[in-house]
């Protein structure tokens, strides 16, 4: 079978996407939401062991991003104890509201599968995501930080007690891209059975 797709743009598009971060974020410049659903359609066509199908989105676009920032900083300041970092609990108050869109990325456990694979599969997911905003000119990236992994965080996501949040995915316009990536070589990485 011939491919009618082209391998160098794949390589490119796949070798130069970077994480944006949200200060490098074109501030008030919106995603149109049409372009968004396109995102979440490619999330949705990765793969799943015994297709379970277990990424979760939640988007908050406009004022939900409000209440999102309400939300982490709320939570964090009840649940970080000690630890509390009053430039965590501002950050977590400002930074969504210098996107376009936040995705919240759930994970919906499946009874008969080892936990492992719902999380290789919203990686896959999340990674589809990522590769479809590159292609579209967007910037964005995976965080897990803030109130990621706390159960408190998990029912304002819809997710029950066994699901899991694994992070927010910021999206915007790029407004200054980042450096260049870099990897180590991938030789050191694999090992060839060749005979
Ligand atoms: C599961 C996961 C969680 C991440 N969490 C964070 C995070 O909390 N904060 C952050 O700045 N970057 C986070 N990142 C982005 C990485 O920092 C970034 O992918 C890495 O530096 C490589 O850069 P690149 O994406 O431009 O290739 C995360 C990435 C992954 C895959």
């Amino acid at each position: 079978m011939t491919s009618s797709f082209d391998p160098q743009q794949l390589n490119e598009l796949i070798r130069t996407r970077r994480s944006v971060f949200v200060p490098q974020f074109e501030p008030s410049k919106v995603i149109p939401d049409a372009i968004i659903w396109q995102l979440l359609e490619n999330a949705n066509w990765a793969p799943s062991h015994k297709r379970t199908e277990p990424w979760r989105f939640v988007v908050f676009s406009g004022a939900g991003l409000q209440r999102l920032a309400r939300l982490q900083a709320d939570l964090y300041q009840q649940t970080a104890g000690f630890k509390f970092n009053p430039a965590k609990h501002e950050k977590l108050l400002a930074s969504p509201l210098q996107c376009s869109h936040v995705i919240a990325l759930g994970l919906h456990r499946s009874d008969d599968l080892p936990e492992i694979e719902d999380v290789e599969a919203v990686a896959c997911a999340v990674q589809n995501l990522a590769l479809s905003a590159h292609a579209y000119g967007l910037g964005g990236f995976w965080s897990s930080g803030g109130v990621t992994y706390t159960e408190e965080a998990k029912a304002f996501f819809g997710l029950g007690s066994s699901d899991k949040l694994l992070g927010f995915f910021h999206l915007g316009y790029v407004r200054t891209p980042g450096s260049a990536g870099k990897r180590g070589p991938v030789q050191d990485k694999v090992r060839w059975v060749a005979e």
